[in-house]
């Protein structure tokens, strides 16, 4: 059902047209969001929803009415307000203010404080956290405080509509997600219907159901933060560059801002010399002169991180930790590395045994670091077959550096390059899967980096179709095959 019906609404200030023509519902129990650039008209929208302001042209209907046909004592049981800035009322407590939102349930000429009344309105100071303060002056309040106290006016209303501008303007993060998961809560349980300006394109495709985008007072989208939140939509209407990201946990997008001003970073030399490599009692280190992007699977730093130190750590044969994230946080932090710009994996094999291979192609470097055992060797097509795995020494840890911008594509394009690559060394090196007696694919524990400097040329893919993959393939599968035969030397010897 809609509980808003907004037709052709237009508004103009003197001669100042600032709405053309906006046109959109909301159905109840919604919770609809209101984005724009500063004047573009979202606070005169929503004065006009609140009957602040009157209507010009158009047509505004509520629950099947015209909002005009509403008294003012009907239109505050239905809608209460929250307006964007809200002088403090000097002398009235918390209590005192929120109480004033009962006002629309007083009825006749002598109106009488009824239990339900006291109720609301501690039920509204408990829902924005305040009971602790409820006998606080207002004026004595911090600037987050007090918009929690005008949202529990608001609340104690017990309305139907809620009209929100800005609703966590002034608050800290916490109280923000505190408030909008409230408010979504009351949306869901209670069929609050709730219509918000939000600045804050992230919040407001987090928690709101649909859009609605103003430019210069014209609608220009509306529809779910799934079909909004597009990059060039973004750039148009608030001239802002933004990339759009999945959220880690919930299926909406997230819009990363990029600067329009970078500092130009200074490279000298190839690859390699960007880089300190250290070899440590127990580690490999290397060390980048300027944050890498990597996407990896380390078991410190895995999935998309920025990066300046690519540990590999050499531990026992039998090291057998419980929590060996945390213990290897532990050793990075010992060691002196920061754990938040670190990529950090482990192995068995001696780390003495590391490959290096470099390619320098006409636009870009790669540089593969490989340290490889076969122990654990394993035919992924007849994994399946396994009961559980014997944990030997032997994995293969692949790194591999890259000089370029590369996509998300082309970063998932390169593992697979480099995975296939490594697979291929494999079968070259006749590497068996001693429990099914088939060609191993990889080992049981493999893991990789791939890390691009984010600098100069852009890679859209690194497929091995590309110059790229086929630099990528040729260095991970050299660098494979000599680790491997370096790993047979130092078995056949010890
Ligand atoms: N009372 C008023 N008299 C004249 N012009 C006004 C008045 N209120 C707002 N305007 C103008 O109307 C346009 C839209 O203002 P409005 O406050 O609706 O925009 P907004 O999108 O809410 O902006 P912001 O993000 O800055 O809060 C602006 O150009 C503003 O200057």
């Amino acid at each position: 059902m809609h509980v808003l019906e907004v037709n052709n609404v237009s508004y103009r200030y003197q001669r100042n047209q600032v709405l053309h023509d906006v046109t959109f519902t909301v159905t109840e129990g919604e919770i609809f969001g209101i984005l724009g650039p500063n004047g573009s008209g979202k606070t005169t929208l929503l004065k006009l929803l609140s009957k602040e302001l009157p209507l010009q042209s158009g047509s505004i209907v509520v629950n099947g009415r015209p909002l005009r046909s509403f008294s003012q004592k009907e239109w505050a049981r239905f809608a209460a307000v929250l307006p964007q800035i809200t002088d403090a009322a000097f002398g009235y407590t918390v209590k005192e203010t929120v109480e004033l939102g009962r006002y629309a349930h007083q009825n006749g000429l002598f109106p009488t404080w009824t239990e339900e009344d006291e109720q609301a309105v501690k039920t509204a100071i408990e829902e924005v956290g305040l009971t602790e303060k409820v006998e606080e002056g207002i004026d004595r309040l911090s600037g987050g405080e007090r918009q929690r106290v005008y949202l529990a006016r608001a609340l104690a209303q017990q309305p139907r509509l809620l009209l929100l501008d800005e609703p966590t303007n002034h608050m800290d993060i916490t109280q923000q997600i505190k408030l909008l998961d409230q408010l979504v809560r009351w949306a869901k349980e209670k069929a609050l219907t709730i219509v918000a300006i939000f600045h804050d394109i992230n919040i407001a495709s987090l928690y709101c159901d649909r859009l609605l985008m103003l430019k210069r007072g014209e609608v220009v989208a509306l529809g779910t933060p799934e079909e909004l939140m597009e990059p060039e939509r973004l750039n148009s209407v608030f001239q802002a560059q933004v990339s759009r990201q999945a959220h880690p946990t919930v299926s909406k997008p997230l819009m990363a801002f990029l600067r329009k001003w970078e500092f130009p970073i200074l490279q000298h030399g190839g690859l390699r010399e960007r880089f300190t490599w250290t070899t440590m009692k127990d580690c490999i280190a290397i060390t980048a002169s300027a944050p890498l992007k990597v996407l990896s699977s380390a078991l410190i730093g895995s999935g998309f991180q920025w990066a300046t130190h690519f540990v590999n750590r050499q531990v026992p044969k039998d090291y057998d930790c419980e929590d060996a994230e945390t213990e290897m946080k532990h050793y990075l932090r010992r060691h002196g590395f920061p754990v938040q710009q670190t990529i950090g994996m482990m192995t068995a094999v001696s780390i003495e045994d590391a490959v290096c291979m470099y390619e320098n192609g006409d636009a870009f470097s790669v540089w593969a670091v490989v340290t490889a055992g076969v122990g654990n060797a394993v035919d992924a097509a007849q994994a399946w077959k396994r009961a559980h795995f014997d944990q030997k020494i032997g994995t293969i840890n692949i790194m591999v550096f890259i000089d370029g911008i590369l996509t998300e594509a082309a970063y998932v394009q390169a593992i697979m390059t480099a995975t296939e690559a490594k697979t291929k060394a494999l079968y070259d090196e006749k590497i068996i899967d001693s429990e099914t007696n088939t060609y191993a694919t990889g080992t049981s524990t493999d893991c990789i980096a791939v890390a691009a400097t984010q600098t100069g040329v852009t890679f859209p893919y690194a497929g091995t179709i590309t110059p790229l993959g086929k630099a990528i393939g040729r260095t991970v599968y050299e660098a494979t095959k000599k680790a491997l035969r370096r790993y047979q030397q130092r078995r056949e010897s010890s």
